[in-house]
């Protein structure tokens, strides 16, 4: 196993030095990479003044012990003192001018300040040096920006091909934004004249859902993969068997291949059929048997197994048999699995559209099968969009949250086996936001983004769209708690047809938009047309909601299998704004909403995940949902086998 990568920090500042500051940077800088850079260990941690000459003698006697990876903080400004810069160069021996220009250039995103940053990064030896701005925010921010390349970088200046392979294969790309990009047609600071009523009409879901699979026209590739990397893809393609499993009549028992015609009797013992053994091909003899192993070849002449239990030894000779009795008649056939019984050569063993499982891909081996046809998921991009949003290892100043959106995205879609290309958090600027969609349309061809897509002043999402890349808002607004702003639009960006879901702010609105919207797109664009989750139907009985949201709500809930009864629990609070009622939530129980008049209404749980239960029964069995914010609902389903039973209000 290699070793750990190690880092190093080493902050330069003449007051931190002289212990008239704490170093705070050197502190948030070492949260920071045990945060993002988990498999480095901190070797060292030093502060020395703003003296070139230390600089130099520090960096050297690091890069003399390996280090892989120096992070500098301080002394990369234009005031005399700061000299890191110089002392940096002093030691490596090529510089990493990238490094450099991702940090200034995301910086210039932020603070016109960013222009004031010497900062040196470059290779010494097995060492890659960064040099980071003095101040707390800055130096993290500036790691934050290049965090993701550095495992990579470390790989190659230490010549470690096999992590370089592996690397190549899984890079995340939180790539650069488009340079050149034409600044937004956005025309901001006219919030007087922004409409006070959204001009997008209402959908329901159901319409949504339609839209999004009708508009979504994007052309779907198929890719030849080893079948050891197919799991969780869909078939492309009928796949034949060209082999008959198994491909000799085989034993399935440890036993004795004899003539059924022999009937039972005493048999003498000819020899032995292990499995792994060549077909023996001398005809068995009347009154022979082969004494045989499970999966053993059947001898030539045999025509049936009789199991070791149904024998008993007549003769043996020092321990081996010579001689045995067969004390059950055997019948023809008997214990035999023919050539090809359980896969038989040149038929389909699976059908074009199939997703594979573990299952599956046991088959595909067991015929000799090494690469399948697949459809290509769709290649997504997220990015997160809020001034108040901070990566979630940063502190946090007054008035801002941290982005829980993006990586609650980025992992729901990993539950559903797709991976994504993360943009980060992009500022509700109109600039920086046409900038991360251009860049994301280049390389993805549907892009998540979330917030920005309300009634607020820096709601900016469908304007860029609109404004800067004649984007077609098919919907804007839908008729759902939570997830009411969730925007799907689509156009033509570099001659290819893109998608894009401006998904709601809120995070819960967020995932669950992503849940019922995003996610069966995926499934479609990956050839599944028909996908949906399961659901279970209920009959809400009575509704006496005080709550005056017209919107039919998706509330969280837990269901379970209790007694007998399949029972729906909502997962505490539902404002949109507490993930955690997603937390452990296994079902989106559908609520009328409060226009509703008050009688019997069909409706159902949306599964999203497992339920807990040893066995859901046939029929028979009664299941309540309980209660919430004032609504009661039980009820039955008798659409799914579930039989109905009398409705009864559950408090
Ligand atoms: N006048 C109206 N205001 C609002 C309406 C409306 O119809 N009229 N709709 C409300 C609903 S419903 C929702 S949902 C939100 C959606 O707003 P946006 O999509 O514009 O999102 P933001 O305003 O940017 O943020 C909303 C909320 O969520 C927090 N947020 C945003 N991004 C993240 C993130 N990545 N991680 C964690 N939290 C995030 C943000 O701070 C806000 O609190 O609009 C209502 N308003
Ligand atoms: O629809 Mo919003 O998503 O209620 O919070
Ligand atoms: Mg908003």
């Amino acid at each position: 196993m290699n070793p750990a990568p190690t880092c190093c920090i080493l902050t330069v500042s003449d007051t931190c030095f002289a212990k008239l500051k704490q170093d705070s940077a050197g502190r948030e800088l070492e949260k920071a990479v045990n945060t993002a850079l988990p498999k480095f260990r901190i070797a060292h941690k030093e502060i020395v003044p703003d003296d070139r000459q230390k600089i130099i003698d520090q960096l050297n006697k690091w890069v003399g012990e390996q280090c892989n990876l120096i992070l500098t903080t301080g002394g990369t400004g234009f005031s005399p003192r700061d000299v890191t810069p110089e002392a940096t160069r002093a030691v490596i021996e090529r510089e990493a001018p990238g490094v450099t220009h991702e940090m200034i250039s995301r910086s210039l995103e932020i603070t016109p300040m960013g222009m004031l940053s010497r900062a040196v990064c470059g290779i010494a030896g097995k060492t890659l040096i960064i040099n980071l701005p003095g101040s707390e925010t800055g130096a993290v921010e500036c790691f934050s920006f290049v965090q993701t390349c550095i495992p990579h970088a470390i790989a190659l200046i230490t010549d470690d091909l096999d992590m370089v392979k592996k690397d190549h294969k899984k890079i995340k790309k939180r790539v650069r934004f488009i340079d050149g990009c034409e600044p937004s047609s956005v025309v901001v600071n006219q919030v007087a004249e922004r409409p006070r009523e959204s001009p997008y009409p209402m959908l329901e879901v159901e319409e949504a859902v339609d839209l999004i699979m009708k508009e979504s026209t994007v052309s779907v590739e198929t890719v030849r993969l080893a079948i050891e990397d197919s799991l969780h893809r869909v078939l492309a393609e009928d796949v034949l068997s060209h082999d008959d499993i198994p491909p000799f009549d085989a034993s399935t028992k440890d036993g004795y291949a004899v003539r059924a015609r022999d009937g039972d009797g005493p048999r003498k013992i000819r020899n032995v059929a292990a499995a792994g053994d060549a077909p023996n091909l001398l005809p068995l003899q009347e009154g022979e048997a082969v004494r045989i192993g499970t999966g053993a070849p059947i001898p030539t002449g045999a025509n049936a197994v009789v199991q070791v239990e149904d024998t008993t030894v007549l003769k043996k000779d020092a321990g081996d048999e010579i001689e045995i009795s067969i004390n059950k008649k055997p019948v023809n056939g008997q214990d035999i699995r023919r050539l090809g019984s359980d896969v038989s050569k040149n038929t389909t063993i699976f059908l074009e559209g199939e997703r594979l499982k573990a299952a599956h891909i046991g088959v595909l081996a067991a015929v000799g099968k090494s690469t399948v046809t697949i459809y290509k998921p769709a290649s997504v991009g997220v990015f997160t969009t809020g001034n108040e949003l901070r990566e979630h290892y940063e502190d946090l100043q007054p008035g801002q949250i941290r982005d829980s959106n993006r990586l609650a995205l980025i992992n729901l879609l990993k539950e559903y086996h797709y991976d994504c290309d993360d943009y980060g958090i992009i500022k509700d600027e109109p600039n920086i936001i046409k900038r991360a969609i251009a860049t994301a349309l280049t390389l993805n061809d549907v892009l998540i983004t979330t917030g920005g897509v309300s009634m607020g002043e820096f709601d900016f999402i469908k304007r860029v769209l609109i404004e800067d890349f004649n984007a077609t808002i098919h919907f804007g607004r839908v008729n759902m708690k939570p997830g009411k702003p969730t925007t799907f639009a689509t156009l033509e960006y570099e001659g290819a047809k893109k998608i894009v879901f401006g998904l709601p702010g809120n995070p819960v609105s967020a995932s669950v938009t992503c849940l019922l919207f995003v996610i069966p797109l995926l499934r479609h664009l990956e050839g599944e047309n028909e996908w949906q989750f399961p659901v279970i139907p209920y009959v809400v009985s009575t509704h006496k909601s005080s709550c005056s949201d017209p919107r039919p709500e998706y509330v969280r809930a837990i269901v379970s299998y209790v007694d007998g009864k399949i029972v729906a629990t909502p997962n505490g609070g539902q404002v949109s704004s507490r993930l955690n009622s997603l937390v452990g939530a296994n079902g989106l129980m559908l609520l009328p909403g409060s226009m509703i008049p008050t009688k019997e209404y069909l409706s159902h749980i949306i599964i999203i995940g497992d339920i807990k239960a040893r066995l859901i029964p046939a029929g028979g069995h009664c299941w309540n949902a309980g209660s919430f914010g004032g609504i009661s609902a039980s009820g039955a389903g008798d659409q799914t086998g579930f039989r109905a039973v009398e409705n009864t209000e559950i408090n």
